[in-house]
């Protein structure tokens, strides 16, 4: 395929990029090595080592025990909805006291699939996508044993489409307790259309549930006026919170009163403290907490809600967009016999772009080898998780040169 005559070089975009100069406040950005893997496991900023040192110095070694304090006084008790806030706030477009920051997206799931179906009792169907990330259909699998209910597959027909409202319509009805579907698709980066399947699934009574995995940090949700009901989410891709950081879970306020999820730990209690005979929660999405909070793995979040605050989720977009936009046309460029895994149009397209070929897993192989780092997908997916505050468009345009380097290489 020939080269796009009025393409604009990695460098000239990179000169020209307003968010270019944020690179540097993330640890390894002056290294050789090619990063693209943010929408796997986001690089740590340079500032939360110290935030972590001071941590370990002032709170934990200076406060001990006495830094958890009780709910309402702003220690440690409190991190997981303060947390849940500020991400509410910065990414998610939904007002205070709907988010909760814990345990992990694969734990939230099992909490709310099994607080979806207590919400809409009597009815015994749960909707959800073959192309759900493996956890998501996992842990459905399990809710749905325990709890006596049928999974109703939707296969896409287009996987690069994702998920449509209308091949929802066409499964949801009165059986339908709760819809389960990525925000962005894992593989192709598609973007589901939050609301209108939220109206369709209202439109028979069920609710929609959302893993925002692949979308929190990187594009602005509007969680609230979407209508989604129930979601989670990582907070260790484009949140740059580190290895097994806690994950989110959103509930929205209206269904806070009947809210009830199945492990009832002492920690989501009304008086936690009282060590009483019987569970009784805590109101609001505080009920979600199930143990001790994971106050360690929560500090790396806060500096980059910092960050997101300072540059905005809209500007960190429209960079995703020129990144995502730049990657699909040096792979029609680089890589002629590679096919767009993910959708064309920006607008239907998240923070990665996978390239098709059937020789990508040994490309990928090879890329690792040389210091190039993206991630691999079956079928024949190289994933190149672009995180729009730590990549450049001259680490992409490398990258994929390197993938037809090595790709020409093969035996
Ligand atoms: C869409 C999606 N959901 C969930 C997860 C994983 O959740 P957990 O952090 O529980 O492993 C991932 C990635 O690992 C994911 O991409
Ligand atoms: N969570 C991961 C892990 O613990 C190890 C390796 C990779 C991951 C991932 O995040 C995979 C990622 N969610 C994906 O979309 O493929």
């Amino acid at each position: 395929m020939s080269t796009s005559p009025d393409l604009v070089p990695a460098h000239a975009l990179d000169a020209a990029d307003p968010l270019a100069a944020h690179r540097d406040r993330f640890v390894g950005a002056e290294q050789p090595l090619v990063y693209l893997d943010g929408n796997s496991l986001g690089r740590p900023l340079r500032v939360t080592g110290e935030r972590l040192r001071s941590f370990v110095d002032e709170e934990w070694g200076g406060r001990l025990i006495r830094g958890w304090g009780d709910v309402g006084e702003g220690g440690w008790m409190d991190l997981p909805l303060t947390l849940g806030d500020r991400i509410a706030r910065t990414c998610l477009g939904a007002a205070p006291g709907q988010v909760v920051v814990g345990d992990s997206t694969t734990v939230n799931l099992y909490k709310l699939l099994h607080a979806a179906a207590a919400l809409r009792p009597g009815r015994t169907e749960v909707v959800l996508s073959a192309d759900d990330f493996p956890t998501d259909r996992y842990v459905a699998e399990s809710v749905a044993r325990e709890r006596g209910l049928h999974l109703v597959w939707i296969e896409p027909a287009e996987p690069t489409t994702g998920v449509t409202d209308d091949e929802v319509a066409a499964v949801v009805g009165e059986q339908t307790a709760v819809v389960l579907l990525s925000h962005v698709a894992y593989r192709s980066a598609a973007i589901a259309p939050l609301a209108a399947v939220a109206e369709v699934a209202h439109e028979v009574g069920a609710l929609v549930l959302a893993d925002l995995s692949h979308s929190v940090g990187v594009l602005p949700v509007q969680l609230d006026r979407t209508g989604v009901d129930l979601a989670v989410g990582c907070t260790y891709k484009f949140l740059n919170g580190g290895p097994g950081a806690p994950a989110l879970a959103y509930v929205a306020a209206r269904h806070h009163a009947g809210l009830a999820q199945p492990v009832t730990g002492w920690m989501g209690h009304a008086d936690p403290f009282a060590m009483g005979p019987g569970y009784e929660p805590a109101p609001g999405v505080r009920r979600l907490v199930a143990g001790t909070p994971s106050v360690l793995s929560m500090q790396p979040v806060a500096d980059m809600l910092d960050l997101l605050d300072e540059v905005g989720i809209e500007a960190v977009r429209a960079k995703s967009v020129a990144l995502t936009t730049f990657a699909a046309d040096a792979g029609r460029r680089l890589l002629p016999d590679a096919r767009l895994g993910s959708p064309a149009d920006p607008e239907r397209r998240g923070g990665h772009v996978t390239l098709l070929h059937p020789r990508m897993r040994e490309v990928v192989a090879g890329l690792w080898q040389r210091e190039v780092l993206p991630d691999y997908r079956d079928p024949g997916g190289l994933r190149l998780g672009l995180s729009p505050l730590s990549t450049s468009f001259a680490e992409v345009e490398a990258g994929i040169s390197a993938a037809a380097e090595v790709l020409a290489g093969l035996a």
